[in-house]
């Protein structure tokens, strides 16, 4: 039933699809609540076949000692020490991995200073006094970037903070050139937003204070000649480098050409425009430059001439370009887990995927993110539920959910763990929300855990827009252009800024929450007197799917197509292996 074709391919399979799908209200009760169940639906019989393969599969996995319960057994209530729960998803307190997850973070990215280039001349036993013969310096190393399947997080790059690629090795005698330095990638994960907030371009400041002495000519006219004498000594020092042989003073009083025009390389052109702003939604198979490194400094035979043959300085390397740089996840994960706080999300992540997040029975255990991921595979290199575009990346044989904080009542005021974490939800592809059965109205549950999301929502398009007519104000105060210039009392000259101050940064524009695909999964089936709670809420998704119940959201062009409720044991790892199945089709349809 979710192989490719039925998912992207002809319109008879397809219907097939959305057939069996829309048949799910049998298709996941028999496993706990046989007497709701709709034996009529011969289609289920293979997707209940895929579900039995992971459930074997996984049973295997945890080495559980359980038995199987005959299906039409009552379900008694649980206790801890049970020996039917598995031990792994009722983990005591301390049995869990520390989860850092950072899905913000801005970094300063310096690419590498170039090599000096080398003052030598040749000396040899013929030769006592030869011609110039320094190497010109190495390039800086390049800072690229990636995005990679796998990663989730970045943290690594938050606790880095700053990235710094090699310098170049400076040149040396006998016109020997200086190696470059070393690279530096940078890894992110699909889905990260890149945006550029600060930089120093030496290259282009140069050119910058260059146009602006020439070309306005007030700056030349209000230097002092101290300050002239005072601008040529910093060059001294901040371009040239000297000959060993020659003497400090002598350093001072060298007549010495005008510095070389800082250059850039020819990799230079295949980095992005500044300011940068890159959208990584996918898995990069090549790296992609991000800057390039500082050219090398010239070898003393480069500033030979008639009137100094034997030029005693040769010049410094480039410095690299610096940039700070926001990290934005886009797409936290392929699926969020969104409840109430104890509802059992994490031990629902920690029956299906590989994650060892926290589970405890009190509200808030989970207090930041934690990602796990559901392998498609059964092991021998076959995935067990086909899914993945054919011409797109080949089969998709992992996909990762969100295991997000307990969202409690009014939220979106920040009360609990607040805006946060509803943060978090509007970057999951599908949302799982997950309510507990055992507790109160499941329906209620649902409706007020959407209305908690679409008040969030509201309240960030409010921000957005505010924000928007802010900036429009504040745009019209400032010149456009790589300079800042502000008028003074007088109404004088402007003040030139280098480099240019940091901006500041749109939030993200992203897809409403309410189109996002979604269903709900139904925990603590196994509990006493769910039955109805669980029947009535089934009866609720039924109607919103048809169309006769308003989405949960309240918005009219929700999301509605294929909308689902399943009960399940997280834990005692029953019903769940629905969940990966569904999850893939609506992954392959979305
Ligand atoms: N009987 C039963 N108990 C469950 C089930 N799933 C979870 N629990 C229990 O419910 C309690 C809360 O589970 P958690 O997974 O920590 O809940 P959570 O939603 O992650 O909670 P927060 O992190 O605080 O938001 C734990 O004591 C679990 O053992 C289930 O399917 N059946
Ligand atoms: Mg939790």
């Amino acid at each position: 039933m979710f192989d490719h074709k039925s998912v992207n391919g002809d319109k008879e399979e397809s219907s097939d699809f959305s057939l069996s799908m829309s048949k799910h209200h049998g298709l996941f009760l028999p496993f706990l609540y046989p007497c709701l169940s709709d034996r009529s639906h011969q289609s289920s019989r293979s997707f209940q076949r895929v579900a039995d393969r992971l459930s074997s599969q996984r049973r295997s996995l945890s080495q559980s000692t359980r038995a199987l319960r005959p299906a039409t057994s009552p379900l008694p209530s649980v206790h801890k020490a049970s020996p039917q729960i598995l031990h792994h998803l009722s983990p005591k307190p301390d049995d869990y991995s520390r989860s850092i997850f950072v899905d913000k973070c801005s970094i300063t990215v310096h690419a590498g200073t170039g090599g000096n280039g080398c003052a030598s001349f040749l000396r040899d036993t013929h030769t006592p006094d030869g011609p110039p013969n320094g190497g010109d310096g190495g390039p800086g190393g390049n800072v690229w970037i990636q995005a990679v399947k796998g990663q989730t997080s970045l943290h690594k790059l938050a606790r880095r903070g700053t990235v710094k690629a090699g310098r170049g090795i400076g040149g040396q005698g006998g016109n020997r050139g200086g190696s470059r330095g070393a690279d530096v990638l940078i890894q992110v994960p699909p889905g990260t937003v890149v945006r550029e907030v600060w930089r120093s371009d030496p290259a282009a400041e140069e050119e910058e204070k260059e146009r602006l002495r020439l070309g306005a000519g007030e700056t030349l006219e209000f230097e002092t000649l101290q300050e002239t004498a005072g601008r040529r000594a910093a060059e001294k020092r901040e371009r040239w480098v000297y000959y060993p042989g020659a003497k400090a003073q002598e350093d001072t009083r060298l007549t010495m050409p005008p510095p070389p025009k800082l250059r850039r390389s020819n990799l230079a052109m295949m980095a992005p425009q500044a300011p940068v702003e890159l959208d990584l939604s996918e898995h990069m198979e090549k790296p992609m430059l991000l800057v390039a490194g500082g050219m090398g400094g010239l070898g003393n035979p480069h500033f030979a001439t008639r009137d100094t043959p034997k030029p005693k300085f040769a010049s410094k390397g480039e410095l690299g370009v610096r940039l700070t740089l926001e990290l934005e996840l886009k797409l936290l994960a392929d699926v969020g887990l969104v409840g109430l706080p104890n509802a059992g999300k994490s031990t629902l992540l920690r029956s299906i995927s590989n994650s060892r997040t926290r589970v405890g029975d009190w509200a808030f255990t989970t207090l930041s993110p934690s990602i796990g991921t559901v392998i498609l595979d059964n092991n021998q290199g076959r995935p067990i539920v086909r899914s993945g575009n054919e011409d797109g990346q080949g089969p998709r044989t992992s996909f990762t959910i969100a295991d997000i904080p307990g969202l409690v009542e009014d939220a979106h005021l920040d009360k609990g763990l607040g805006l946060g974490f509803l943060r978090h939800i509007e970057r999951a592809r599908i949302l799982a929300f997950v309510v507990d059965l055992s507790v109160e109205d499941a329906v209620l549950a649902l409706r007020n855990l959407w209305k908690e999301v679409g008040e969030y929502e509201n309240l960030r398009n409010r921000e957005l827009n505010e924000d928007t007519e802010h900036r429009m104000v504040e745009w019209k105060s400032f010149d456009s252009g790589t300079t800042v210039s502000s008028e003074n009392d007088e109404g004088g000259v402007g003040m030139i800024i280098h480099p240019e101050p940091a901006r500041a940064l749109e939030p993200l524009k992203l897809p409403p929450i309410s189109s996002k695909p979604w269903f709900v999964v139904a925990t603590k089936a196994d509990k006493e007197d769910t039955k109805d709670n669980f029947a009535n809420l089934q009866a609720y998704i039924r109607g919103v799917e048809s169309g006769e119940i308003d989405h949960p959201s309240g918005r009219k062009n929700g999301w509605r197509s294929r909308v689902a409720a399943m009960p399940v044991s997280a834990i005692r790892s029953e019903g769940v292996n629905r969940i990966p199945a569904w999850v893939a089709a609506l992954l392959d349809s979305s």
